[in-house]
């Protein structure tokens, strides 16, 4: 077990070390529909960092640019962001094997917020637990937003 740090410091070190909790978080294939997601395979303290949503760093101009070339699907691991007055994004269709990428929308009851940290003056989106999470459950935080389909599908 990791010596204990502070949710920040712990986060600063995934960031800097590339490295997801891969002794805390699982990924496993949920249905059709979601496809993966990810759970925590011990249990996760309120507060807590939790994993960052990795991917590359982009512009607007460049990600308008990237949207306009993307499948859907693609477009889905695109996160957005203002930083220093700017829109920016996070772009992470590419499968690098990364765990935040594989988080999924929960607007009801997240147990999970993403917040931005600045590391060496960069930013990094980093999801943290909004509560106490048990062994089992699937790591979620809210998308924002409107346009998730998902959320307004019935499913039979
Ligand atoms: C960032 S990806 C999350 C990982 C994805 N489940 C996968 O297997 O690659 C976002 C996509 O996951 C799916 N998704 C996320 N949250 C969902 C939910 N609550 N219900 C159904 N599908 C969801 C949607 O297809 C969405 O476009």
């Amino acid at each position: 077990m990791p010596p204990r740090v502070s949710p920040l410091k712990d986060a600063i070190q995934h960031v800097v070390s590339k490295t997801d909790k891969t002794y805390k978080l699982e990924v496993k294939y949920i249905n059709a529909v979601k496809g993966r997601g990810l759970f925590a395979a011990s249990s996760i303290c309120k507060g807590e960092f939790v994993v960052e949503y990795r991917g590359d760093l982009i512009n607007d101009a460049e990600s308008q640019r990237r949207r306009s070339l993307y499948h859907p699907s693609c477009v889905a691991f695109m996160f957005a962001f203002k930083w220093r007055g700017k829109m920016w994004c996070i772009d992470a269709s590419r499968d690098d094997g990364s765990f935040g990428r594989l988080v999924n929308d929960d607007h009801r009851h997240p147990n999970c917020k993403m917040k931005r940290i600045d590391v060496n003056g960069i930013p990094h989106l980093c999801l943290f637990a909004l509560n106490d999470i048990k062994e089992g459950q699937e790591i979620t935080y809210d998308y924002g937003g409107e346009d998730c389909p998902w959320r307004t599908q019935v499913f039979p």
